[in-house]
């Protein structure tokens, strides 16, 4: 079979106005269907390069097949099946700058382009002290991204501003990656006009995103490959459900009316509430569960939510302890909590807790205390959410039965728990995790709190995951 490429399926060529930092699964089934949307509806006329903000990635890849890939949308809307396929064709620009730096700075000259995004994870808007110049290749990407800026300014001028518009899952990235942008200007001495410009000129958005993208599909892409009669490297699945929040300066929506086009996207005022009920719901369930299913014997999101008793401790999290502490219409809540418990059951995708459990200490501050500091403020007790924690603690012990848990996050944590369980006293675990400068909650130190969680520790190691959470969803 042949290798995917223009060659076989020839697809119309436009100029390139986005630029794109990350080549990664997520913006390939998020950010490149929408443009192209846009394009087919004759809302747009224009392509996408991009850029590998890593040394390692998949722009070789994409380039090998002109930028053709396929994307699989699968999943049930309001219990009806959907399967889409679609072939990608917006991506015409290829750029590695650790390769060809000198090729990336001529690209940010090009005075047709009009929108910059990025998704280059939570790690990637960060200020990292480096000096960036027109012969190296910056490290981080504020450094390329201020490079691309300069280089730009100094060519055409005041009038070439753009809007910025990334997507990392961060508060504020908008907003984040202009200070950090700021910041790196001043410490290279750049001066004040183009910081200026940089600063006020150009547009900066701040977004929320949300679409489930476990990635390529491993389980069928040689059954995917026979039936599209090509060699796919870059293809890419994802659930149909899709949502982007894009709050900032007025008239995106005229340039980019992803609105327009169908699209489930909105220009917002505030986007702090669809952020919340996310980042809460979503996203806080997902870090809920990881610990107390996968200790349960349970591997994926789909079984977690299919099983009688940790899918009532899931729906018992979201519905008595998550959605009481949102500010926004009961109603609306629970319509959009059902949305994900029914996005959860997608018989498409299989979602990895492992996957998941990815930093799950920063991931439960972030998603979690909140949820758990809002209640205990209200006179209730966040049983789920704190039993949750609980989960949590026996989880970086590092065991399940007799297999080893191959736990990832910041070593400060991993060597943290060595040290406790090596020591096997669960009352200080628990009080040295609850006081911790991390969690910084003096919530977590009320007596209450901290005996619940020490008896469900205990009543988790000595009775067996499914047995402590019987127990504690009965009393
Ligand atoms: N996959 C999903 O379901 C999903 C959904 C919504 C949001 N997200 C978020 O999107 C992000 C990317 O997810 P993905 O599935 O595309 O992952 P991926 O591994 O396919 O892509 C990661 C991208 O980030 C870049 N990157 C990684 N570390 C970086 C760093 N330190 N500096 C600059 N760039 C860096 C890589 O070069 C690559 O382009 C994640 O942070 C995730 O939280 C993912
Ligand atoms: O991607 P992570 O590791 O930050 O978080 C895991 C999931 O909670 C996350 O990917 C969600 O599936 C996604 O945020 C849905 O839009």
């Amino acid at each position: 079979m042949e290798r995917l490429s223009r060659t076989i399926k020839p697809a119309p060529s436009r100029p390139i106005k986005v630029v794109q930092f990350g080549e990664g699964n997520f913006l390939r089934a998020f950010i490149e269907p929408f443009i192209q949307t846009l394009n087919e509806k004759g809302l747009f006329d224009g392509n996408v390069a991009v850029v590998q903000p890593m040394p390692f990635g998949r722009v070789k890849d994409l380039e090998e097949q002109d930028g053709l890939y396929t994307l699989i949308l699968e999943g049930l809307d309001q219990g009806e099946v959907i399967n889409q396929n679609r072939l990608i064709d917006v991506i015409s620009g290829f750029y590695d700058p650790f390769k060809d730096y000198e090729g990336y700075l001529n690209l940010a000259k090009d005075p047709n382009i009009t929108t910059i995004i990025s998704n280059t994870t939570e790690a990637g808007i960060q200020f990292l002290e480096e000096k960036v110049s027109t012969k190296i290749t910056p490290t981080s990407f504020p450094g390329k991204l201020l490079m691309f800026l300069k280089t730009r300014y100094d060519v055409l001028g005041q009038k070439a501003s753009l809007d910025i518009i990334p997507c990392e899952l961060i508060d504020y990235n908008g907003k984040t990656l202009r200070s950090v942008l700021i910041e790196l200007a001043n410490y290279n001495g750049f001066d004040q006009a183009f910081i200026n410009w940089m600063s006020e000129s150009n547009r900066y958005y701040n977004t929320l995103v949300d679409r489930i993208v476990p990635g390529f599909p491993r389980e069928n892409h040689s059954a995917l490959e026979e039936k599209f009669g090509y060699l796919d490297h870059s293809m890419v699945k994802g659930e149909i459900f899709h949502l982007w929040v894009i709050e900032g300066p007025k008239g995106l929506n005229e340039r980019l009316p992803f609105d327009q086009a169908g699209l489930n996207v909105y220009f917002v005022d505030d986007f702090k509430p669809y952020k919340e009920r996310k980042v809460k719901i979503l996203n806080g369930s997902h870090t809920a569960m990881v610990p107390v299913a996968y200790l349960s014997g349970i591997d994926t999101v789909k079984e977690s939510v299919n099983d009688p008793l940790v899918g009532k401790f899931i729906r018992s999290y979201i519905f008595d302890e998550v959605i009481p502490t949102i500010n926004l219409p009961k109603e609306d809540m629970d319509k959009f909590a059902n949305s994900v418990l029914e996005r959860y059951l997608n018989p498409f995708v299989r979602h990895e807790l492992m996957s998941i459990a990815l930093n799950s200490m920063s991931k439960y501050k972030s998603r979690i205390l909140p949820t758990v500091e809002e209640t205990l403020e209200k006179g209730s007790m966040p049983k789920c959410a704190l039993f949750s924690l609980a989960s949590l603690l026996v989880f970086y012990r590092g065991k399940r039965n007799d297999e080893i848990i191959n736990i990832q996050d910041d070593q400060v944590f991993i060597d943290l728990f060595n040290d406790l369980w090596a020591i096997g006293d669960v009352t200080n675990l628990v009080k040295t995790v609850l006081s911790s400068k991390h969690f910084d909650s003096s919530w977590l130190m009320n007596e209450k709190v901290v005996h619940f969680v020490t008896s469900s520790v205990q009543d988790i190691l000595t009775l067996g995951m499914r047995e402590a959470l019987k127990k504690m969803m009965e009393v």
